[in-house]
């Protein structure tokens, strides 16, 4: 039976030692707490780190945790004290948190931490591997494993992978600052499906892919190297259920079955019944706007005094990240400002903070939120915020206010929460007292909403629809029509070839026997593609042909000494062995001069195009433009050439990133089919990348071998990843006599 392999970095429990004891306690924060009622329900495996650490392991302690995590359908990777140093502790959490969260003065680029970081990853890869079984599936979870998808896909490429991210994509302008950012997308790529809480992070991440990678994206999808990958945004539930039938079961309590902290909360709320509770809850991070909360609270007991001795804020912080100097600081100024508010305004029956820096059990949870009249959330930055809606949802009898920070990704469907910019203290202090006022039918009728959207998409359905979205991405390839040129292709293609008596083989040039540059000037011949051509061109019976979009002057200066033929400007000239240039069309040009300025113009307002004139054409290329702006100038300049060109015998053709007008009769269908119309060939081979390449794979005729370089739309039967394919398969044709 196939299963679903979660991978995270931390296990569901975690374990620590006491006198070679184990003591196992469940994980806080959102994403374990999150998983774990889909793990429990799947039957599958979860691979994290145990909480230990190899130094304090032996042979026997290593026996008891496998067992105890094997238990709860868990498998552990071994983590060294120097591993949680730097890759947790630091790169982790000391750059790619703070970056993510928009902190960038907290971030800190560490070479160390970066290979702890890489050799972290491959070890979460080898346990993956060890595990993995036919048909099971990967899902990736979060920041501390950005590289593990491609770790998995290089060794393993049939497996289905779904990587989420947790925490927000930043904007690609704090991204791009980061210096390993290329291989941190490459290792996102390696995953099938992307999936992030919001469409803001969603947008930010497919922003970085086309700047930073340059990689074509087709809505939501990725085209990379031979592959689609997926990208989509699905907010992540809690277990309604598991919430709401505590908080009701609590409610059924006897005074004895209560836990002590629910005693003490209800003697106070019997001793001062109009006093009212303010909920916090979150781990002692700086991303959840702890001290903009405490002092907006002073800045709204100051500015509505009325509320003195009324209202009281409880603040669960849970310790974490103890280790990090940040963490460090801010429980330290948490401590003052609590200190501060309570010296300032406690009576003799009131202090308006109590603040616990502790975690806690599930029950005093549910204590917390069922007492409580406002949950307080201020987040400065935050991916979801699940505590947000646990409080909705243990709220039997629909009533308190939720109070929300619009940078948590909560904020984006609880709409009919209050909503609040945490560093507005005045719209908090409002919000505080509009939350304490709020006449009870309208509480009502905003949780009403609330919980109907948190029991629907809950955290089961959230699973169930991020996998179902993984399995639809095994169909993504279809969509594309040609079929990959595999080992019995390339086979039986070379049997043909060796049986034919008169060959002929198109090559396109740029994208296809050379990468892609920046200038196109750089894109001349390498030594070993030389080497390779001159073996191709002296194969007996076979008419090597290089067709270009290219000018007929620049391939004379790169194959000078050559006999290759050469077809350039997509058919206007033809070079034989013989190296005499032959015009195939008698073309004109003086259109030029009236499109010469309109494409100035373009090239004035979008950096980083630029004009390449040729004798019969005119080309804009926008490669190193800005991929958005280059998309919307695009449609611009099209229709303004559409409008220009009617009366002239023109066309636009769209390339790989650029656009060129030249006339319509010409193409490299047409020069293709000039060949074949001076020669009988019985093998025919055309390779080619971009669209200018389309008209060749039509004119050609049937049963020839026609090769799209790069995955996708295309007329060609078959298609090759990239370059080095390319050149692999032709090395192949010149080695088979
Ligand atoms: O494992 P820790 O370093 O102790 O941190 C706890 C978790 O914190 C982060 O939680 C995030 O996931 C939540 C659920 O999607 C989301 O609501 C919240 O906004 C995020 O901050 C972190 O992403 C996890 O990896 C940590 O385990
Ligand atoms: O003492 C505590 C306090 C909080 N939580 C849980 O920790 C999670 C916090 O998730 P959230 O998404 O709000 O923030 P994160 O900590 O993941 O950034 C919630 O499920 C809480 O119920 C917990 O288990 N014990």
């Amino acid at each position: 039976m196939s299963k679903t392999i979660i991978v995270s970095n931390r296990l569901p429990l975690q374990i620590k030692l006491n006198n070679d004891e184990l003591e196992i306690t469940p994980s806080v924060g959102g994403l374990a707490t999150g998983m774990k009622s889909v793990h429990k329900d799947d039957g599958g495996l979860w691979i994290g780190w145990s909480g230990l650490t190899e130094e304090e392991l032996n042979e026997s302690l290593e026996k008891k945790v496998d067992k105890a995590v094997a238990k709860e359908n868990c498998a552990s990777v071994n983590l060294s004290q120097n591993d949680i140093d730097n890759y947790y502790f630091g790169f982790s959490n000391r750059t790619l948190w703070p970056l993510f969260h928009y902190f960038m003065e907290y971030t800190e680029f560490e070479k160390d931490f970066w290979e702890s970081y890489k050799r972290v990853n491959q070890k979460f890869a080898d346990v993956v591997i060890e595990n993995l079984e036919d048909g099971d599936k990967v899902w990736v979870h979060d920041y501390q494993l950005l590289l593990l998808p491609q770790l998995i896909k290089d060794k393993r490429p049939d497996v289905s992978i779904g990587f989420f991210l947790h925490i927000p994509f930043p904007s690609y302008e704090i991204f791009r600052t980061f210096p390993w950012r290329e291989e941190l997308l490459t290792g996102m790529l390696g995953s099938d499906l992307i999936g992030f809480h919001t469409y803001d992070y969603e947008r930010h991440f497919l922003s970085s892919i086309k700047r930073i990678l340059r990689l074509d994206v087709k809505f939501n999808e990725i085209i990379y190297h031979d592959r689609i990958v997926k990208v989509d945004s699905f907010p992540m539930g809690i277990d309604y259920k598991k919430f709401h039938e505590a908080a009701i079961n609590h409610t059924e309590l006897n005074t004895n079955d209560k836990s002590e902290l629910q005693q003490r909360l209800d003697d106070h709320i019997q001793a001062s019944q109009d006093t009212k509770l303010i909920l916090s809850i979150d781990r002692l991070d700086y991303t959840k706007g702890i001290p903009n909360r405490i002092r907006a609270f002073e800045y709204f007991l100051n500015k509505y005094p009325e509320f003195k001795e009324k209202v009281r804020l409880i603040m669960l912080s849970v310790p974490s990240r103890s280790n990090v100097p940040q963490y460090q600081l801010l429980k330290k100024e948490t401590d003052e400002l609590v200190g501060r508010i309570n010296g300032q305004f406690a009576t003799v029956s009131w202090t308006p903070v109590w603040y616990f820096y502790r975690s806690m059990p599930f029950d005093n949870l549910i204590d917390l939120y069922t007492s409580s009249d406002v949950a307080l959330i201020t987040p400065v930055r935050d991916g979801m915020n699940l505590v947000a809606k646990e409080y909705v949802a243990t709220r039997t009898k629909k009533d308190g206010v939720l109070i929300l920070s619009e940078m948590a990704g909560a904020s984006k469907e609880m709409n009919e929460a209050l909503m609040i910019n945490p560093n507005n203290f005045e719209q908090i202090a409002d919000a505080i007292k509009q939350a304490l006022e709020m006449p009870i039918e309208e509480q009502i009728s905003r949780n009403t909403i609330l919980q109907k959207r948190l029991e629907r998409y809950s955290v089961e359905k959230w699973a169930h629809e991020f996998m179902k979205s993984l399995d639809a991405t095994k169909n993504l390839g279809q969509v594309i029509v040609s079929e990959k040129l595999n080992d019995k292709l390339v086979e039986r293609m070379l049997s043909d070839y060796k049986k034919a008596k008169s060959k002929l083989i198109l090559l396109d040039y740029d994208g296809t026997l050379a990468g892609f540059q920046d200038n196109p000037q750089n894109a001349s011949p390498d030594a070993a593609l030389i080497k390779l051509l001159d073996r191709l061109n002296e194969m007996p019976n076979t008419d090597m042909v290089i067709i270009s979009g290219r000018d007929k002057e620049t391939f004379e200066k790169w194959f000078e000494n050559k006999d290759y033929s050469l077809i350039t400007d997509h058919g206007v000239w033809l070079r034989k062995r013989t190296k005499e240039w032959e015009a195939l069309e008698r073309l004109k040009n003086d259109w030029m001069e009236n499109i010469r300025p309109i494409l100035e113009t373009f090239v004035d307002r979008t950096p980083g195009t630029f004009i390449e004139e040729k004798k019969y054409s005119l080309a804009w290329h926008y490669r190193k433009a800005d991929p958005e702006l280059a998309q919307i100038r695009t449609i611009e300049l099209n229709t303004v050439l559409t409008s220009l060109i009617s009366n002239n015998d023109l066309t636009v053709l769209k390339g790989n990133k650029v656009i060129e007008i030249k006339s319509s009769s010409v193409n490299k269908g047409r020069a293709a089919s000039r060949l074949l119309s001076v020669k009988d060939y019985d093998f025919i081979f055309t390779i080619g990348d971009d669209w200018t390449d389309e008209y060749m794979f039509e004119e050609v005729p049937e049963g020839s071998y026609t090769v799209k370089v790069g995955f996708k739309k295309t007329k060609a039967k078959y298609y090759v990843k990239d370059t080095k394919e390319v050149r692999t398969l032709i090395s192949k044709i010149a080695d088979s006599q």
